[in-house]
């Protein structure tokens, strides 16, 4: 079973004796990652306690670094203090987007009918002529 953290408990753990954070409404102990990181410590320590997540994402890392955060994943946090990013934002309008190639087909269906309209038209004029 996942633990359930509160915004509150992640603030104490503040300092490089201790030192979380939230990246997507997870919280992460990266103690042990401070003298590790490649961005260095410093940066890590400025997010100590508090959500990194628009900081985490604006760094733009790896699908690696994506993928080893998650060695130092604690537990999540309660659904109350959950928040809405503004990548979720950003996913909802990739979501619009994909709606709009969905009536993409359709257009396509349309512009080829008229094509076909216009050929027809073309031979019935050139034989009634
Ligand atoms: C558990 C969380 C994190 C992990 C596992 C992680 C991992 C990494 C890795 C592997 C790199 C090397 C480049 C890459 O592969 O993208 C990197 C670079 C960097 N990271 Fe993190 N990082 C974490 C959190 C953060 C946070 C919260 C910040 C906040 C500002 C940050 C700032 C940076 C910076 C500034 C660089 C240097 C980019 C460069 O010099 O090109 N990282 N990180």
């Amino acid at each position: 079973m996942t633990v359930k953290l509160t915004r509150k408990e992640v603030e104490e753990h503040n300092n490089n004796k201790s030192c979380w954070f939230i990246i997507g409404n997870k919280v992460y102990d990266v103690t042990k990652f401070l003298d590790e990181h490649p961005g260095g410590c410093e940066v890590l320590l400025e997010q100590a306690g508090h959500d990194a997540t628009e900081t985490f994402e604006d760094v733009g890392h790896s699908s690696d670094a994506r993928q080893m955060k998650e060695d130092y994943l604690v537990g999540d946090l309660v659904e109350e203090d959950h928040q809405k990013y503004s990548y979720d934002r950003k996913a909802t309008s990739n979501a619009s987007k994909t709606e709009k190639t969905d009536t993409q087909p359709l257009q396509d269906k349309l512009i080829l009918g008229g094509l076909i309209a216009a050929i027809v038209a073309l031979i019935y004029y050139l034989f009634t002529a």
